[in-house]
């Protein structure tokens, strides 16, 4: 029987997950779920936010999903590598071998007038998909200190890192428009200029692939000002995490954006890009659509069930369109529904 770890977390992790449950269980009845503590949650139980038997859990499983963890709470835990994002997310990510965290930021017709964008870029649609290299870079390199006068993060890339989430790039580039952009700082970074030398020699292993590249910065900037001509952008894993939260944005709100944390295998871990959201949590007004679409990429990409994935994603956009909103995702003066209300209608349409 398939498997899947449920990892609510904290926030609003637990509200939207219990959403994206119910979701699964209609559309794929046979996955057998199991909870599992993680994050602040798991802390204030167990005194450690990934015990032990929540990793087991996940590596005895064929897929993870995954709310969010960490907020206000738990930002004082003294030691910072018990905090829920240093002490189980990063480790969960590492331990699993996830490093290709694919994050697709596609505007829904129905939502162009949530997108940050003004309404002529949008025209067409967009659909932008981040390939964030996950578990290298500055998040895990070492040394990591602060002596409270003095603090260093390191960054470290080896070149078989970078081969091996450009390859992520360029077959997701393939599938699609067949653009990637990759994304640096090779003006100021070593990493980056190893980064952008690595990508130009896979790239010719991918001569139906048009690759260009740009600096971070420019990229943030380029992100905002025409977003159209990006197809897949490839990047490290600190400028991935900002400029998919940027991407956010275009298609109307974080709560929107989905991913897939991947490795070799099929195994993979699925979560919305965005947090715990601590400033709404308990207040039933959480987004559950971008928890919705992990699992619609969790079917995909763990179970090859693409027909049920496609089910979930037409049942979204089908709720969108018929005018269901979110706080986040509404225009002022426009009715709104709550998590579980906004579930329900996607529950409706499948
Ligand atoms: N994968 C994860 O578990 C993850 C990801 C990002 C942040 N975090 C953690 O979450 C905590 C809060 O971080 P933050 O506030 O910087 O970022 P956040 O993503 O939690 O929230 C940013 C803003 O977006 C809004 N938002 C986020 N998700 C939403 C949704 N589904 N529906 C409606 N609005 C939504 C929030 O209300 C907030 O205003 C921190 O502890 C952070 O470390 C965890
Ligand atoms: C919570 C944090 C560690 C995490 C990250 O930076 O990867 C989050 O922002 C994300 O985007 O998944
Ligand atoms: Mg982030």
């Amino acid at each position: 029987m398939p498997k899947v770890a449920v990892l609510p977390g904290d926030g609003i992790g637990p509200e939207i997950v219990a959403e994206a449950v119910r979701v699964l269980r209609v559309v794929a009845p046979d996955i057998e779920l199991t909870e599992a503590l993680v994050g602040g949650a798991a802390y204030d139980a167990t005194g450690h936010p990934l015990p032990p038997e929540t990793l087991e859990l996940c590596k005895a499983s064929d897929a993870v999903l995954l709310g969010a963890v960490g907020g206000p709470k738990w930002d004082v835990i003294p030691d910072p590598n018990l905090r829920p994002e240093r002490g189980a997310l990063l480790p969960l990510r590492k331990h699993l071998g996830l490093y290709a965290n694919l994050r697709p930021a596609i505007c829904y017709p129905a939502l162009a007038a949530a997108s940050s964008l003004k309404p002529e870029l949008l025209e067409g649609g967009l659909d932008v998909l981040v390939v964030r290299e996950l578990t290298g870079g500055m998040y895990f390199g070492l040394p990591k200190e602060n002596d409270g006068n003095r603090a260093v993060d390191t960054c470290v890339y080896t070149k078989d890192e970078i081969v091996r989430i450009a390859h992520v790039g360029f077959q997701a580039a393939q599938k699609r428009g067949k653009k990637l952009c990759s994304v640096d700082k090779q003006n100021v970074l070593m990493t980056s200029v190893l980064w952008r030398a690595t990508v130009e020699e896979v790239a010719k292993e991918y001569p139906d692939v048009q690759l260009s590249h740009l600096l971070v910065d420019n990229a943030a900037m380029q992100l905002v000002r025409w977003p159209k001509q990006f197809d897949v952008i490839v990047t490290e894993n600190l400028f991935g995490d900002i400029l998919s939260d940027q991407a956010a944005m275009l298609t109307g709100s974080l709560g929107m954006l989905p991913s897939a944390s991947l490795g070799t295998g099929t195994f993979g871990l699925y979560e919305p890009c965005h947090g715990s959201a601590p400033d709404i949590a308990g207040k039933g007004i959480a987004n559950p659509l971008a928890t919705i679409l992990s699992v619609a990429m969790l079917l995909r990409y763990s179970f090859g069930r693409e027909t049920e994935a496609k089910r979930i994603e037409t049942a979204v956009e089908a709720v969108l369109g018929a005018g269901l909103r979110t706080p986040d995702i509404a225009q002022s003066g426009e009715a709104t529904v709550g998590t579980i209300a906004m579930a329900d209608a996607v529950l409706a349409q499948l």
